[in-house]
Parts: structure tokens; C-alpha cells; sequence
């Protein structure tokens, strides 16, 4: 599959991937990875089943991502964060020709600004942040990245294309604001930025079952070390935490301040634990730092039917990150869409608002699969006046025409190779 052989091509980080994952494992499915029958129709069955087969969060690959939490920290020293005073700074000899960089280029250029030169503004007064994106190549992290882009940002994405794709960026390549490298996050990398969204991390029950080990290691060490960097740099940090940190909820609706119920030796605490230890570790910066601290929180589902979700359109989940990450709260947030469903109802929608003649097929549930699960978001209402905009109706035929494109941008050669 070409998700393998772009594995292969990858650096040594994904090698190291590939050395974790059992031989025996068929490698995870995925709609951008394939082939593609050039008949339009045709996708729509293809990223029903790509859901199915993650076995997460329905819409959490296909336009939708339930809950979020994250964290944000930033140093006392900055009462203002950098974004919001728009200090315009920016590091002289960034490197612009392609895009594109590696690790070994990009160190080369900021390990000297970070070993004490400081960073020299050459446009005081003009608000252009720079902000880092780690898992900037996947599913959410494209959309934000897109945005941030948007609006005017200088945007690093940090991926070692665990199981995101180039494809999901490549139209920002040549983008002299844009500059994607490879690396994994469990090593330390040295960057200047304003702000740092950290979303790196394997995210469905498909990867990390397989490879837990990997999947807690990214959540501690690579955690570990891009608040270090905001520590270093004076940067304020975002952490993407999920819904699983609660585990099987003996509350519900779930509010920021549940302590959860979670399995700490199965199947899936690689996640849910790492996720825990992830936002631990942050709360622990900010008070050992006296740092600003916040945390997001998506869900994942996994079900035979009879489980319930709640299920967000991506675009509400990035405004609200965003919201976040530009606000001056601290602590945990809720972001997510309120509205419960079953899995038996979600495939109900699918087949009414995307393809009647989807089929569904029931896979053996993941131990310690939650029962139900439904955000509390009064908190991001009252202080971020964030709430979803796009029911799950609206966002499911939304979903299909982004998969849609994707798939046809990548059948007409647009993507990377
Ligand atoms: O709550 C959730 O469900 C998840 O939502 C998003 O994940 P998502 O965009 O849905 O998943 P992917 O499309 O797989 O994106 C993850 C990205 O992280 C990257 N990654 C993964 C693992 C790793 O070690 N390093 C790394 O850069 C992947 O290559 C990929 O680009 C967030 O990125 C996760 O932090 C969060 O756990």
C-alpha cells in the first residue's frame, strides 16, 4: 500500500515505526492511500468503510470530531501572550525555497537563535505569528493548519507521517509562510515560534493497539519535549487531549472536572493513560513554571451499536482551539458537540444523508469501550462564547465532499508522491 511505502521513504523515526508494528498487522486503511476509481460515487461507500475500519470516532477521520480538551502554557514572564501583543518577530535565513524542510536544516538554523541570541524582529508592530503544528499532516491537524494559514500565519507542521499524509498539506507546498519537517516528537527539536498546538500522536484504536509502547512514548516524551520548547521560547502550548481520558463515565454529561474512569492496564490505556500523563505533564509545567495551562479533549468511540457518542464538525473544533489558544484561560476545556447519539443512530444518517446503500459492519469491540459519552461545554460557552455550529446532519455530506476532493485531487496528480 502506499501508505507503507511511504513509511519507507520516510526518515528514521518511521522506520522505527515500522520496526514496532507487528508483521502480521495489515497496515490501517486509508481512503488517501489507495488507488481511486475515477467515479465519483464510488468514494462515498469507500470513507464509510474507512470510518468503520478505524473503529473510532466515526467522524473524527471524515469531518467531525467529538470533544476536545487541551492546555495551554505559557510562561509568567509573558503577562500578554506573544500572539495577543503581536510582536512580529521573525528569525533571519528561515529557510523559504520549497517549503519543505528536514530536521537537520531546520536545527541548523534556530539551534544558534536558541542558545541565548534571541530572536530579532524585523517587522515590530506587525502581527504575524509563527506557530508550530505537531501532527499538522493529519485530519485535524490539516484543517488548522489551513486556517492558521488562513488568517496570515507562518505555519511549521512537525509530523513523522505516522499516519498522517503530506497529501493533507501538500496544497500549501511553495507557500513561503507554510514549512512542513519530518520528525518525531519523542526527540527534542529546537525551534522560535509564538504559539504551539501539540496534536502529534497515533489517534485511533487501529494504531496504537498495535503499537502502545509507541503510542505512550509519543504521549510522554514527545509531550516532554514540546513543552519544553514552549518553555524555552516563551511560547504558549495547546495540547489535544481526547474524551477517552474520562474512560467508561460514571458522569455523563462529562464536565472538565471529572476525574474519569479509566482501565490503567488494558488494551487501550496506551491512550487514554497517555493522554492522562500528557495533560499531567502540562499542568505540572504550568504550576512548577507558572505557566497558563489549558487542555482539549476530543472522543473517540468505539461500539457495537449501542454506545453513544457525540459527534463534531471539525471546523467548530478548530475555531474553538483556536479560541483557546488566542484567549487567556487556563485549564481544561470541553470542546465538543452536545448532541448524543448512538452508533446504531450515526449509521442511521449516514445512509440518509450520504449513501443509502451503506452497509455496516460490526467488528469486535475494543475492551473498555465506554458506554456513552456526551461533553459538557457550558464552560467553553461561558469563556470562550464558543459553541458547535454544524449538526451532525449538516456535517456529514460536508465530510463526504472534503473526502471527495481529496481523493480527487490526489487521482489528478495534485498530491505529493
Ligand atoms: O482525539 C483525537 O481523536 C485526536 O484528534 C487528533 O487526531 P486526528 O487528526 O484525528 O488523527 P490523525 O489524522 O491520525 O492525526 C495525527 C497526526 O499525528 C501524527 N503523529 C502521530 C504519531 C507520532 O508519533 N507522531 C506524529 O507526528 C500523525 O502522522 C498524524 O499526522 C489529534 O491530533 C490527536 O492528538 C487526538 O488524540
Amino acid at each position: 500500500m502506499n501508505n507503507m511505502k511511504q513509511l519507507h521513504k520516510q526518515s528514521n523515526a518511521n522506520q522505527r515505526r515500522d520496526e514496532e508494528m507487528p508483521t502480521s498487522q495489515t497496515p490501517p486503511y486509508s481512503p488517501k492511500s489507495l488507488k481511486h476509481p475515477s467515479s465519483t460515487h464510488r468514494y462515498l461507500p469507500r470513507s464509510i468503510n474507512y470510518i468503520i475500519k478505524e473503529q473510532r470516532l466515526l467522524f473524527t477521520l471524515i469531518g467531525i470530531l467529538i470533544g476536545s480538551a487541551f492546555v495551554i502554557l505559557k510562561p509568567s514572564f509573558t503577562t500578554i501572550s506573544i500572539a495577543d501583543t503581536g510582536r512580529g518577530y521573525q528569525i533571519p535565513s528561515m529557510p523559504r525555497s520549497t517549503g519543505i524542510s528536514n530536521q537537520d536544516t531546520v536545527s541548523h538554523y534556530y539551534r544558534p537563535v536558541n542558545k541565548g541570541v534571541g530572536r530579532v524582529p524585523v517587522a515590530i508592530g506587525q502581527k504575524r505569528r509563527r506557530v508550530v503544528v505537531t501532527g499538522g499532516s493529519g485530519f485535524v491537524g490539516s484543517h488548522l493548519v489551513d486556517k492558521l494559514i488562513a488568517r496570515g500565519d507562518d505555519v511549521i507542521v512537525i509530523d513523522n507521517f505516522f499516519t498522517g499524509r503530506k497529501e493533507n498539506v501538500a496544497h500549501h507546498f511553495g507557500n513561503p509562510r507554510f514549512e512542513l519537517i519530518r520528525h518525531d516528537v519523542v526527540e527534542p527539536i529546537l525551534l522560535e515560534v509564538d504559539q504551539i498546538y501539540h496534536l502529534a500522536c497515533p489517534a485511533s484504536p487501529v494504531h496504537y493497539k498495535y503499537n502502545p509502547v509507541k503510542t505512550i512514548k509519543t504521549n510522554v516524551m514527545g509531550t516532554l519535549n514540546m513543552l519544553g520548547l514552549a518553555k524555552r521560547i516563551g511560547a504558549r502550548f495547546l495540547l489535544t487531549s481526547t474524551s477517552e481520558v474520562y474512560g467508561d463515565p460514571l458522569e455523563h454529561p462529562q464536565k472538565e472536572t471529572y476525574w474519569g474512569h479509566v482501565n490503567p492496564i488494558g488494551v487501550r490505556s496506551c491512550y487514554d493513560e497517555g493522554k492522562r500523563t500528557a495533560e499531567t505533564l502540562t499542568m505540572d509545567y504550568h504550576r512548577g513554571d507558572d505557566v497558563e495551562a489549558i487542555r482539549k479533549q476530543p472522543m473517540t468511540v468505539y461500539g457495537d451499536g449501542k454506545q453513544t457518542r457525540s459527534f463534531q464538525y471539525v471546523s467548530d473544533l478548530v475555531d474553538g482551539l483556536m479560541a483557546l489558544m488566542e484567549g487567556e484561560h487556563i485549564g481544561p476545556f470541553n470542546l465538543g458537540n452536545p448532541g448524543e447519539f448512538t452508533m446504531l443512530e450515526l449509521a442511521q444518517v449516514v445512509k440518509e444523508t450520504i449513501d443509502p446503500s451503506a452497509t455496516i459492519e460490526f467488528k469486535e469491540n475494543t475492551a473498555d469501550d465506554p458506554q456513552k459519552r456526551k461533553p459538557d461545554i457550558s464552560k467553553a460557552k461561558n469563556f470562550l462564547n464558543w459553541e458547535p455550529k454544524i449538526t451532525l446532519r449538516e456535517g456529514l455530506p460536508r465530510m463526504a465532499a472534503d473526502f471527495r476532493n481529496r481523493i480527487l485531487n490526489e487521482d489528478e496528480g495534485k498530491g505529493v508522491k
